[in-house]
């Protein structure tokens, strides 16, 4: 049976923000809650997991053995022609995002690195135009930035950052620039398989995985992190409980992010997963009968405002702006053959 396409981006979205809402809490009980009821040196009780690299590796091997299942029930129409070497720059550039984002928390707070990641969708849209040769029309441009900046001014908080010591290093906003410009080379990357060899979201995820995966064994075993965490690990058996349902929410919330990319693009994947932040804090704020002030009206309304006309203006004009971009290097061809 065909699903029809905005259908579709409606399930893979809503998937999405379902899966990754599940993935949060676990991720929230593993990194910010306590094993065992050894006292510590803070006075508390229980020993804190501190192993990222790690935790990476473990969704990053899950993930794979996930997509190798789907691939093995229902084997892809055609084999992946894609180079080997576009994904394993794009697992190098998606695992620096990751740890960059995650080193910016020791300088920056962390509603500070949530508002600077809703920028993601404006370095894909730039890299994906300069390095991915995506073409966009202005009404694209517009409503993305729209959204990011609507998004921005929903999430800031003044409070919590004004309560935090002020050691402005400078260090943490690099960070997390790093991070976005490496989200921005990831989309790039993307965009470009897309137009090369068209894997499906299943292929993608195979091969980011497995690359991310071999990249990750490496780090983890050179800086010893691999060894501590299974010292915790023994310690604690009741974290392998929860690692597991953090890599199930994880691998289904992936698997819809690229069934996202494969089928609407990084840009579009970008814009669900910036504004599935939104919905979630917008939720709580239904849910808890919190008070909204101007701004975040204001922004809430342009972020409504640039999905709606983007939905209508946006997708039309981007096939109309490519088709305008093959006609150029058309003539530019037809002016060369004629001139030689
Ligand atoms: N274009 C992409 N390619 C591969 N994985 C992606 C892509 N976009 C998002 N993801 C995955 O989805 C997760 C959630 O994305 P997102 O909600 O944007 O969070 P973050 O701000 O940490 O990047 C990322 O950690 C990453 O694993």
């Amino acid at each position: 049976m065909k699903i029809p396409e905005n259908s579709r981006f409606l399930v893979y979205s809503l998937s999405i923000f379902f899966c990754y809402f599940l993935f949060g809490i676990v991720q929230e009980k593993i990194t910010r809650g306590r094993y065992g009821d050894e006292p510590n040196e803070d006075g508390k009780v229980g020993e804190r997991f501190t192993y990222v690299l790690a935790l990476v590796w473990v969704q990053c091997f899950c993930n794979f053995v996930f997509a190798k299942g789907m691939l093995w029930a229902k084997k892809a129409k055609k084999e992946d022609q894609t180079h080997t070497g576009y994904y394993a720059v794009c697992a190098l550039t998606y695992l620096l995002a990751m740890i960059a984002s995650n080193m910016a928390l020791r300088w920056v707070p962390y509603p500070t690195q949530v508002v600077g990641k809703s920028a993601k969708p404006i370095p894909v849209m730039i890299l994906g135009v300069l390095i991915g040769r995506k073409s966009y029309t202005w009404i694209r441009y517009a409503c993305v930035t729209t959204i990011v900046i609507g998004v921005v001014l929903f999430m800031y908080k003044e409070s919590q950052i004004a309560h935090l010591p002020k050691e402005t290093t400078g260090l943490g906003e690099l960070l997390l620039f790093l991070s976005l410009a490496m989200d921005g080379l990831t989309g790039a990357v993307q965009e470009r398989m897309r137009a090369s060899s068209a894997p499906t979201g299943q292929q993608m995820m195979l091969a980011m995985n497995l690359w991310s995966t071999i990249i990750l064994s490496f780090a983890t075993v050179l800086s010893g992190e691999a060894k501590e965490f299974l010292h915790f690990a023994t310690r604690h058996p009741e974290l392998w409980g929860h690692l597991a349902m953090l890599a199930l929410c994880g691998a289904l919330g992936q698997l819809f992010i690229f069934l996202m990319v494969a089928k609407f693009g990084p840009l579009a994947c970008s814009v669900v997963t910036t504004t599935r932040k939104f919905f979630t804090v917008l939720c709580s704020v239904v849910l808890f009968g919190n008070v909204l002030i101007p701004r975040q009206w204001f922004g809430a309304i342009l972020v409504f405002a640039a999905l709606f006309f983007d939905m209508f203006y946006g997708k039309g004009n981007d096939k109309k702006a490519a088709a305008a971009k093959k006609s150029e290097g058309d003539l530019a061809e037809d002016k060369k053959k004629l001139l030689s």
